[in-house]
C-alpha cells in the first residue's frame, strides 16, 4: 500500500506508547483535538485504564482507549509518541518493528541514551566508548525499524505541572518538516506552544544532558547554598551542556534554545524533577542505591553520567561537572568534596563556545 492511499484511508487515531507520568499528561493533551488509543504492556493496567480512566492511579480522558497489543495499536495509529524510560526503549522498539512500516510517523518523548554494544557486554566491561556505540532515542528507532520518519518531543515539560494545565512549550525537532507540521498540529492549544527545529540530535541532546546539570543542581539546594551559587552552575552547566552537544554530533543553537537552557532553567528549579531530587536527596546524606531503590519514576540523569563519563574519557574532552557528579555517584567523592573541585576548577573564559 502507497503512502498516500494509507494515509488518507485511515481514520486519525493517535498512538502513545508508554503511560507513565510524561505519556499520561501528553495523551490527556492530545485527546483534547484527537482520538487517542495507549499501550501499556500490562493486562491490568489496561483494564484499569479501559474501565476507571486511570493509569497507576492517574487520571485519563475517558474517550482514550487502551490495548496492550503492539500489533493492534501500529495498525490502528499512522502517529506513534513513545513515551518510555531510555532503559527499556531498545525492548520496546524491537517489539514493535515487526508492526512499523515506513509509512508510521514516530516522535518520543524520552531524555535518555542507550548503548550499542556487543551482545552480553555492559558499559562495565568496554575499555573505550565512542560516538558510534551511544544511541539516541531516534538512533534507536532507526537502527530497530523500518521507520524513517522520527522525531522527538524536549522542552521545560515537567508532567505535572502539563497535567495541571499550565501554560508551556516544547519543541518538536525531526529532519522532516512534515514531522515538525503535525506534532505542532496535534498538540498546539492556548496553553501549549510547539516549537520546531530541524537539528533532532541536538534537540535530544539537549534533553539528556540537562539532566546531569539537575542533579547537580539538587545537590546545590540540598547543601542549603542560594542563587549565586545556582546561577553559576546553571550557566557554566549550559557551557558543559554545549561542547558535549558538539562532541556528541548537536549544534550550540539547539542547546540555547527552548529544549536546552530552557528545560535546564525549569528542572534546576523544580522540586519536581526526579533528577533535582536525586542531588538534593544525596546531598542529605542518603545513598544513590537507598535513592533509586525507593523511586518510582526514572531519573534518566544517573545512566546519562555513567554513559557520558565514559564517553568524555575515551575521546579526551573535559566536562568538570559530569566528572565530578560520577565520583560522587560511582566513586566515594562526597558532595562537598566535589563543590571545593569545582570552585577551583580554572574555568577562566566565560564564554568560549561563539
Ligand atoms: N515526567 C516528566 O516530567 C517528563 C519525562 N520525560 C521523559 O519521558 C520518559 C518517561 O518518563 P516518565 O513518564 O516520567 O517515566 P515513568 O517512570 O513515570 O513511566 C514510564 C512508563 O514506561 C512504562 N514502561 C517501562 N518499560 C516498558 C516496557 N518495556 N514496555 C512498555 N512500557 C514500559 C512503565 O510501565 C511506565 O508506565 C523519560 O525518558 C523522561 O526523561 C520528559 C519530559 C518530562
Ligand atoms: O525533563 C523533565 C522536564 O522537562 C522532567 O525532569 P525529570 O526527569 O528530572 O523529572
Amino acid at each position: 500500500m502507497d503512502m498516500a492511499s494509507r494515509n488518507s484511508s485511515k481514520p486519525k487515531l493517535i498512538g502513545v506508547v508508554g503511560v507513565g507520568s510524561f505519556g499520561t499528561a501528553i495523551a490527556n493533551m492530545l485527546a483534547e483535538k484527537n482520538e487517542v488509543m495507549v499501550y501499556a504492556r500490562k493486562q491490568e493496567v489496561v483494564e484499569e485504564i479501559n474501565s476507571n480512566h486511570t493509569a497507576s492511579g492517574k487520571s485519563l480522558n475517558p474517550a482514550i482507549r487502551a490495548t496492550f497489543s503492539p500489533e493492534e495499536i501500529s495498525a490502528s495509529c499512522n502517529v506513534l509518541f513513545f513515551m518510555i524510560p531510555s532503559a527499556a526503549f531498545v525492548e520496546v522498539a524491537q517489539t514493535f518493528a515487526p508492526f512499523l512500516h515506513p509509512y508510521h510517523l514516530v516522535i518520543h518523548g524520552t531524555k535518555g541514551l542507550a548503548l550499542n554494544l556487543p551482545k552480553g557486554e555492559s558499559l562495565d566491561e568496554v575499555k573505550k566508548l565512542h560516538r558510534s556505540q551511544i544511541l539516541t532515542m531516534s538512533e534507536v528507532i532507526l537502527q530497530e525499524t523500518v521507520a524513517v520518519r522520527v522525531g522527538c518531543l524536549a522542552g521545560p515539560n515537567i508532567s505535572k505541572e502539563l497535567s495541571q494545565g499550565q501554560p508551556a512549550a516544547t519543541v518538536i525537532a525531526s529532519k522532516y518538516n512534515e514531522v515538525i507540521l503535525e506534532g505542532q498540529r496535534l498538540l498546539r492549544s492556548e496553553r501549549f506552544q510547539v516549537y520546531g527545529n530541524s537539528d533532532i540530535i541536538g534537540v535530544e541532546l539537549s534533553g539528556v544532558l540537562k539532566n546531569i546539570i539537575a542533579i547537580a543542581a539538587g545537590a546545590l539546594a540540598g547543601l542549603g547554598l542560594g542563587e549565586n551559587a545556582k546561577g553559576l552552575l546553571i550557566s557554566r552547566g549550559m557551557v558543559e551542556m554545549v561542547h558535549l552537544s558538539k562532541a556528541l554530533g548537536g549544534s550550540v543553537q539547539s542547546v540555547i534554545g527552548l529544549a536546552g537552557i530552557g528545560d535546564l532553567v525549569t528542572t534546576c528549579n523544580s522540586v519536581d524533577s526526579r533528577n533535582f531530587t536525586v542531588g538534593y536527596r544525596l546531598a542529605k546524606g542518603e545513598s544513590l542505591d537507598q535513592i533509586l531503590d525507593s523511586m518510582e519514576e526514572v531519573a534518566e540523569g544517573v545512566n546519562t553520567i555513567r554513559i557520558i563519563d565514559a564517553f568524555i574519557k575515551t575521546v579526551g574532552i573535559r566536562a568538570p561537572i559530569t566528572e565530578n557528579l560520577h565520583r560522587v555517584l560511582f566513586e566515594d567523592l562526597s558532595i562537598e568534596e566535589a563543590l571545593q573541585f569545582l570552585m577551583k576548577y580554572p574555568f577562566s573564559v566565560d564564554v568560549d563556545f561563539v
